[in-house]
């Protein structure tokens, strides 16, 4: 039995996420079971800094420093408080904060550079040496560095928890980004059939439209409540999901620099001849994010799922949980809960395991869900 707490601030930038795990076993045969979970958000003046950056803002080196200081400290803070009244924690795996992600260029695309990159801020040096816990952090370089993505990494994650024998399932993650892991039942070689990749947006334009609508009074809407006393714009969302990102193939990953500000204000361009009411944007947005998951499976799965788990915040979102499950039809949505794994905290109990593999020497990422030639052990280790 190994505790580790795994730590993330994904691409919403709502706060950090912390999970206390109880972690034993090894590679895909691994049991967690979660003793903590807790999300710290981040000061609204740090939030909006690193808002500001994902958007675009430039930054000097003194000000990428304090930025790089001011984040690692809060993700120190937040392993310290997940451990208050708790047994004490050996090992420590830290997301940091995406601020940008340049995925490889695609297959025929013409571009340099040749290869991704991936930043997360909140090194794990200052993590160890505040905590005096052993971290684990930069998990995206090394299959970025090979030629991956660098992008998913759940993936692995979903494949040992959520693998079922005889049913397919599609583990759906709606954060900022949506990501997909598709995992056939557990027959012959069925690791090297999982297939996972970034849908497009997830809640990332809902949010900054609600901002936009709301002149920053709200940053979410919450149950989807807002988006549900509106009506969808089909033509617009066929419009919408002609952009190329939903047409490409898997391997392939996004981000705020894609599906961030300039998007939404080109969405919301868009939707001027059409008159819609803040409530008829809102469900218009919602419906991209579900059309655009249920696109990419109808296109590139090799078979459709049996069962749907969702997990993230978009999760929460009725509305958009109730548009997915009428686009999936006879096909279920659920929740990661539903089958014992907590849909708030996965991710953060994803960076827990990879840390734990890590010190293991086991690789963490799934080359065909990141696009990687090969297996890599993922993640830098600081010793206390
Ligand atoms: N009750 C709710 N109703 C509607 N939306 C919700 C609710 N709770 C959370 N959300 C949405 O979920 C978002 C946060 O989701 P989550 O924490 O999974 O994202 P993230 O981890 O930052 O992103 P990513 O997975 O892309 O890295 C919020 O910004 C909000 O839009
Ligand atoms: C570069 C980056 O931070 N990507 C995130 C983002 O948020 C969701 C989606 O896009 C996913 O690819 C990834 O996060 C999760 C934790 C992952 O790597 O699996």
């Amino acid at each position: 039995m190994t505790l580790v707490i795994g730590l993330i601030s994904g691409t919403s930038v709502d706060g950090i996420d912390a999970a206390l795990v109880d972690i034993t076993g090894t590679d895909l045969d691994i049991k967690i079971e979660l003793v903590a979970g807790a999300t710290y958000p981040y000061s609204t003046e740090l939030r909006e800094q690193i808002l500001a950056v994902c958007g675009g803002a430039a930054l000097n080196m003194a000000q990428l420093a304090q930025l790089d200081d001011a984040i690692a400290f809060a993700f120190a803070q937040a392993a310290q408080n997940i451990q208050i009244g708790q047994q004490k924690a050996t090992l420590i795996g830290s997301h940091g904060q995406t601020v940008y992600h340049r995925p490889p260029p695609g297959v025929g695309e013409i571009s340099q550079p040749k290869i991704g990159y991936s930043l997360q801020l909140g090194r794990g040096a200052i993590i160890a040496n505040t905590t005096g816990i052993t971290t684990v952090s930069n998990f995206r370089v090394a299959d970025v560095a090979i030629g991956g993505h660098g992008a998913p990494l759940v993936p692995r994650i979903d494949a040992a928890l959520l693998s079922h024998p005889v049913e397919a399932r599609c583990v759906q993650n709606i954060g900022g980004i949506g990501n997909v892991t598709h995992i056939p039942s557990r027959d012959d070689n069925w690791l090297t059939k999982v297939r996972a990749w970034d849908t497009g947006p997830g809640n990332s334009l809902l949010d900054l439209a609600v901002y936009h609508l709301t002149k920053g009074t709200k940053t979410y809407d919450q149950d989807g409540a807002w988006a549900a006393s509106g009506t969808p714009c089909h033509p617009l969302v066929e419009q919408w999901l002609s952009q190329d990102y939903f047409h490409t193939p898997p391997p392939k990953s996004t981000g705020r620099e894609l599906f961030g500000d300039t998007y939404l204000h080109q969405c919301i361009q868009d939707a001027e001849p059409y008159q819609l009411s803040p409530a008829d944007f809102l469900a218009t947005l919602t419906e991209l994010t579900a059309a655009s998951i249920v696109h990419s499976y109808r296109t590139f799965l090799p078979q459709m799922p049996q069962r749907v788990l969702l997990c993230g915040g978009g999760s929460r979102n009725l509305y958009l949980k109730s548009r997915l499950q009428q686009l999936l039809t006879s096909i279920p949505v659920s929740t990661t809960d539903e089958v014992g794994l907590n849909a708030d905290f996965k991710e953060a109990i994803a960076f827990a395991v990879l840390a734990y593999w890590r010190q293991l020497g086991t690789p963490g990422n799934l080359p065909t869900a990141t696009g990687a030639p090969q297996e890599v052990l993922l993640g830098e280790i600081w010793q206390a």
